[in-house]
């Protein structure tokens, strides 16, 4: 064997853009969660494995499954989602299988790599149910498909590329455009029916909670705009949140003089531990007690309405809403909406040599993201893992497959 002279930037341009290639297979890869009583508490320790939760959190968490049955939603939303992404590319020609593969729950990303080489695949595309990037939403899911190639003994036969993070893309944006329009009319609707016509409102962009240290690392890994890169005093994660949040009110014409705000749920980690507030339901509280009447919540963080939207927000923050008088409308996800289905079949289309889309639309100014991470992007700050599709990667690249 040859030492290999490849270097993952090979063929990425200054902007991040990847030459197209040929691909033979899509992989959509997501959280997983249970889908039964006995799943909930396994589920629940390979999610925090080694990240540091309490006990008493996991507890309170495994009552938001039980509840449900010990099933959660992601898995039923993620076969819809696949089934509609098939049903798109049969659609456009497109002859590409999508398999499934989960973070935390079967099936497995392990065994779905597994089943795609088996099935013949040596060059997969990576679609994440994950729009933004932080630990959580962008390296988490490159560490889990590098080790994945890894403990299969797949890497240098399995070539692993991913979209780029997506928050910016009018196929994510357009869901929550029409969701915030029919948001803010039922809730005026709702303000007149109960004589409160033109009451203060506020719309409140929700997103999950994560430690301060993992949005201070959140994306490139450079020291700001002196190095060639972008400079986010907030950090990538917030800053694509803010970002996404005005993109969506811009192509609102009814929010217009409407008050806003990002704010947070979730949070999960040891109290001495600082995470992104402020929490949904502390702004419900202080907006109550200012005088809002009524709010609209967007789940600008999330693509399903899966646990974290059922439970802590569509239990939790109208509760706290129900409780305190404040009307509330909850936007939809983008779940399996036209216009997100079409847009994750753009981003692969922008990757691949065959149907190739040349244009890469940004509905922000951060925008287009990289197809390829920068160095130590969304950095793990417990160490590092092998990963795929970064500068910085070791593993699932092309080129490394021994002759055969
Ligand atoms: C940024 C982000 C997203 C959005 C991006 C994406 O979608 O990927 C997300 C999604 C999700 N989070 C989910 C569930 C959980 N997340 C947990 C814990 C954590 N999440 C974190 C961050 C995020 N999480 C973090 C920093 C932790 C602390 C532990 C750690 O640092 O890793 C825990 C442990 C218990 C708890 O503490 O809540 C659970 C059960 C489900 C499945 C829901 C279902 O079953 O329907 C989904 C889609
Ligand atoms: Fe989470």
């Amino acid at each position: 064997m040859t030492a290999q002279a490849f270097h993952p930037l090979d063929g990425v341009d200054d902007n991040g853009r990847m030459a197209p290639k040929s691909y033979d297979a899509i992989v959509l890869a997501s959280f997983g969660g249970p889908e039964g009583q006995e799943d909930v508490i396994p589920f629940l320790r390979n999610v925090t494995r080694g990240r540091g939760i309490p006990d008493e959190r996991l507890e309170e968490v495994s009552h938001h499954y039980r509840a449900n049955g010990g099933i959660s939603p992601i898995n039923a939303q993620n076969r819809a989602l696949k089934a509609a992404m098939e049903a798109e590319l049969a659609n456009r020609g497109i002859d590409l299988p999508v398999f499934w593969g989960n973070r935390n729950w079967a099936p497995f990303i392990a065994d779905t790599l597994q089943e795609a080489y088996d099935a013949g695949h040596r060059r997969v595309l990576t679609v994440t149910t994950s729009a933004y990037s932080c630990y959580s939403s962008c390296r988490q899911y490159r560490e889990d498909l590098g080790m994945a190639l890894v403990e299969t003994g797949l890497d240098g036969k399995l070539e692993v590329d991913k979209v780029r993070q997506y928050f910016d893309h009018p196929g994510f944006v357009e869901p929550f455009v029409e969701g915030v329009t029919n948001g803010l009319s039922a809730l005026r609707q709702k303000l007149t029916d109960s004589g409160e016509t033109d009451a203060p409102i506020h719309i409140l962009f929700a997103t999950h909670s994560i430690p301060t240290g993992d949005a201070e690392a959140a994306g490139p890994r450079v020291n700001g705009a002196a190095d060639g890169g972008p400079a986010y005093a907030e950090g990538a994660y917030v800053a694509q949140h803010l970002a996404t949040a005005q993109a969506v009110l811009d192509r609102v014409p009814e929010s217009a003089g409407v008050d806003w705000s990002l704010v947070y749920q979730s949070r999960s980690g040891a109290p001495h531990v600082p995470w992104l507030e402020p929490d949904i339901n502390d702004a419900i509280k202080d907006l109550a007690a200012a005088g809002t009447k009524g709010v609209v919540i967007v789940p600008l963080g999330f693509v399903s309405d899966h646990m974290e939207v059922k439970w802590d927000l569509d239990t939790e923050a109208l509760e706290t809403c129900a409780d305190l008088g404040v009307l509330a409308e909850r936007v939809p996800t983008p779940g399996t909406h036209d216009k997100f289905v079409a847009g994750l079949i753009d981003l692969v289309c922008e990757r691949t040599v065959d149907n190739n889309i040349a244009d890469r639309p940004s509905a922000t100014k951060l925008g287009p993201w990289f197809d390829v991470c920068r160095p130590n992007c969304c950095a793990n700050r417990r160490g590092p893992k092998p990963t795929v599709a970064a500068a910085d990667s070791t593993v699932g690249l092309p080129g490394t497959a021994p002759a055969s």
